[in-house]
């Protein structure tokens, strides 16, 4: 079986290399400016969390399970406190990205990620897609970052590499128990999903730690920290500072900002699970904005099925009043459409009776 950096290295993105420390830059660079023509998504209508918010579900509700369920249909996003993570552990993860992107810009580019790579610093590998460059840098880790941390620490690199071990451990977990929370409420059991193992534990997932900081701004309305787009994961559990930026969209309602909460985190809908919910989970379209005053840092534990198992709508979502509406694709596949079509991969494994309908709820968004 691939590993999730063979997986990558498979369907290269090309993302430059080169770019300017943002810390630097007293004015906006004409090729970081965006406007109406480059971000398509800001089309939809503005509606920045005026009247209803992303759900904040408590895991300890006995009524979670249900909110988490309603939460996933009506928005593909929520976020969770009492999680059981230590509060200590994210102190610890934020720190680590704290340091590691406040090194001088020819001390993080020792670790730079390879053309062809996936793992090490640099933009954001969506950044192939758009004319105009994001501002925000990122660091992308796949398995140890033993090497990487050497580069960048040489004398210190273990205590960082304990903190990202410790970080995925605790989150593979959680990434299973929010899994079948999602799944139960969709009527799935531990017995209907033979790839997630007999008891259930998702022992083969894969997953990648993406670490992102977006440096203050002089001018952050003509800005964008990383550009719409939705996660191809199965879902995604987000860390973020106490500083705004995040903002989900919400059909019918527009783009709607995720505020922090102290201690949350936000839990994306991906478009595997978009997939094997036969399109009743919404994968969320998100984006993040910049501002002039603070540093915004992010820590995405993004999970994905083990890479060459088929993921399709689960056969208890399909019946005569519920089409299929996808076919059969395993996350390698999937990557590989996605690193062509980016934001329009979903609509490429739509069956063929569907796509008409796909197109018509488009349009009405
Ligand atoms: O920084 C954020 O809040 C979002 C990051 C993100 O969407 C990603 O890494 O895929
Ligand atoms: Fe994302």
């Amino acid at each position: 079986m691939p590993s999730l950096s063979e997986v990558y290295r498979a369907h290269p993105v090309h993302v430059q290399h080169k770019h300017p420390d943002l810390n630097s830059l007293q004015e906006l660079p004409e090729s970081y400016t965006w406007t109406q023509m480059e971000d398509q998504a800001n089309n939809h209508p503005s509606n920045c969390g005026l009247n209803e918010g992303v759900p904040v579900i408590d895991l300890n509700d006995p009524n979670a399970p249900k909110l988490i369920g309603h939460a996933c249909i009506s928005w593909g996003v929520y976020q969770v406190v009492n999680h059981g993570i230590p509060f200590t552990l994210l102190d610890e993860i934020q720190c680590l990205g704290e340091t590691l992107f406040s090194l001088p810009s020819h001390h993080k580019h020792r670790a730079a990620r390879s053309p062809d790579g996936v793992d090490g610093y640099g933009l954001a590998r969506i950044s192939s897609f758009f004319p105009k460059l994001m501002w925000s840098e990122g660091f992308t880790i796949v398995g140890s970052p033993l090497e990487r941390f050497r580069q960048l620490w040489p004398q210190d690199y273990n205590k960082y590499c304990d903190t990202v071990m410790q970080y995925d451990e605790t989150m593979k977990k959680l990434a299973e128990k929010l899994m079948w929370l999602m799944l139960e409420s969709l009527g799935i059991t531990k017995e209907d999903l033979k790839w997630a193992g007999a008891k259930g534990q998702f022992k083969n997932t894969c997953a990648a730690l993406q670490l992102n900081s977006y440096p203050t701004c002089p001018d952050p309305d003509r800005a964008m920290g990383l550009a719409a787009h939705t996660d191809s994961t199965l879902l995604t559990i987000l860390y973020q500072n106490n500083i705004s930026g995040l903002q989900v969209h919400r059909k019918g309602t527009g783009w709607v900002t995720v505020p922090p909460v102290p201690g949350g985190l936000v839990i994306n809908v991906g478009d595997l699970l978009h997939i094997l919910s036969n399109g009743l989970y919404p994968s969320v379209l998100h984006r993040v904005l910049v501002n002039r005053v603070q540093q915004r840092l992010s820590v995405a534990y993004l999970c994905g099925p083990p890479p060459n198992v088929s993921i399709c709508p689960h056969e208890k979502l399909v019946g005569p009043n519920q089409p299929r509406l996808y076919k059969s694709v395993t996350w390698n596949e999937y990557l590989g459409t996605k690193a062509k079509h980016f934001n329009k991969a979903l609509s490429t494994v739509l069956v063929s009776s569907a796509i008409s309908e796909f197109l018509e709820a488009k349009e009405t968004q």
